[in-house]
C-alpha cells in the first residue's frame, strides 16, 4: 500500500430533529439538533506532494477553487500545523449541494482527518474539531464521527444511539441557502430547550420546515409524496426530505415508486460514520 495516497469516504448526515432556541448577538442561532450519518456519500482521494502546494483537481460548478471547503480545510490545517508538505485531491461527488445533508462540511472533515493521517500531524479530535468549527457549524460532528445531540450552533456534542433504520431520501432539484432560511423574519426562534436526555420520541420537529416549504413548493411536494408512506421530515434547512423504514426491501419499494418522478436514494442510518470505520481499519 502507498503510504502517501489515501481514498476516504465523506458521508452525508441527517438532522433527525432541529429546534431553534434563539438568536445570538453575532446573528447565529442557538440550536438543538440530532445528527445521524448515512452510509452514503462522496469519496475523496489524497496524494501527498512535497512542494507544499494544495490542489483540488476536480472542478465544482459555481464554487471557485479557493472557496471550496476542501481547499480551505487543507490550507488552514497546513498553516496551523506548520507542515511543509502539500496535497493533490480528487473527489467523486454524489452528494447534492445545498441539500441539508452536509456535503460541504463532511468534505471539510474528511480532508482534516485524511491530511492529519497522511501528513502524520498527530492532532487529536478536539483540536481538529476546533479548527473545523471555523469552517462551518456542522464540521465538528463529522470530525468526531458519532451520532450526536448538538447544542450551541452545533458544536456542543453529546454522543447518542438512535435506531439505525433504512432511509428513503428525496432530493428536490433546488438548492436552499442556509443563510436565507435563518434570515427569514417568520422563522420560529423561541422553541423551549429540551432538558430530558435522551431526546423523547416524538420530539422530531424541524423548526425550519414552515419557512422552507413556503419558499420552495418542490420541497412541499416531496414531503407530501413521501408522507403517504411514512413520517416525512426535512433535514437541516433542506432541500432534502427523508423517512425511515425497518428494512432495505421496504425502503427500496417506496423509493422505486417515488423516484419515477423525483430524484432520490436509499441509505442506511449509521451512528458511527463510515469515514471513521474506514480510518479504524487502517490502524
Ligand atoms: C442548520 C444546519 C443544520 O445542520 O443546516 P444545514 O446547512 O445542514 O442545512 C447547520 O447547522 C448549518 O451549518 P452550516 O451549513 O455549516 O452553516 P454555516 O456555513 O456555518 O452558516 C451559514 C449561515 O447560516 C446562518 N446560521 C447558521 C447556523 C446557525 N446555527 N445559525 C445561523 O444563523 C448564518 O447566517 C450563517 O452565515
Ligand atoms: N466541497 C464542497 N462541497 C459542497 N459544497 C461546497 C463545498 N465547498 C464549498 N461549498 C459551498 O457550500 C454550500 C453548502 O453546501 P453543502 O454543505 O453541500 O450544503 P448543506 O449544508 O445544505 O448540506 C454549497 O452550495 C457550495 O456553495
Amino acid at each position: 500500500m502507498d503510504a502517501n495516497r489515501l481514498t476516504l469516504p465523506s458521508p452525508a448526515k441527517l438532522n433527525l430533529m432541529l429546534h431553534i432556541l434563539g438568536r445570538r448577538e453575532d446573528g447565529y442561532h442557538e440550536l438543538q439538533t440530532l445528527f445521524q450519518f448515512l452510509d452514503y456519500g462522496d469519496e475523496i482521494t489524497f496524494a501527498v506532494r512535497d512542494d507544499g502546494v494544495i490542489r483540488l483537481h476536480t472542478e465544482f460548478e459555481g464554487v471557485p477553487h479557493d472557496s471550496n471547503l476542501i481547499v480551505k480545510a487543507a490550507k488552514k490545517l497546513q498553516a496551523q500545523s506548520g507542515c511543509s508538505l502539500g496535497i493533490d485531491i480528487w473527489i467523486d461527488k454524489i452528494l447534492p449541494m445545498g441539500g441539508g445533508i452536509g456535503g460541504g462540511s463532511s468534505n471539510a472533515a474528511t480532508t482534516l482527518l485524511g491530511l492529519n493521517h497522511l501528513w502524520q500531524l498527530g492532532w487529536d479530535a478536539d483540536r481538529l474539531a476546533t479548527l473545523g468549527l471555523t469552517l462551518g457549524a456542522d464540521v465538528p460532528v463529522f470530525v468526531r464521527g458519532h451520532a450526536a445531540f448538538a447544542e450551541g450552533v452545533g458544536e456542543k456534542l453529546t454522543p447518542v444511539e438512535p435506531e439505525e433504520p433504512w432511509y428513503v431520501v428525496l432530493v428536490p432539484q433546488v438548492s436552499v441557502s442556509t443563510a436565507e432560511i435563518f434570515s427569514d423574519p417568520l422563522l420560529t426562534r423561541n422553541t423551549p430547550p429540551i432538558k430530558v436526555r435522551p431526546v423523547p420520541k416524538g420530539n422530531s420537529r424541524n423548526d425550519c420546515l414552515p419557512v422552507v416549504t413556503r419558499r420552495y413548493p418542490e420541497v412541499r411536494n416531496a414531503l407530501n409524496l413521501l408522507g403517504k408512506f411514512t413520517e416525512a421530515k426535512l433535514t437541516g434547512t433542506g432541500s432534502c426530505v427523508f423517512g425511515g423504514f425497518p428494512s432495505k426491501a421496504e425502503a427500496d419499494k417506496v423509493s422505486a415508486l417515488l423516484t419515477e418522478t423525483l430524484t432520490g436514494f436509499v441509505a442506511k442510518g449509521s451512528n458511527i460514520s463510515m469515514l471513521h470505520r474506514k480510518l479504524q481499519s487502517l490502524l
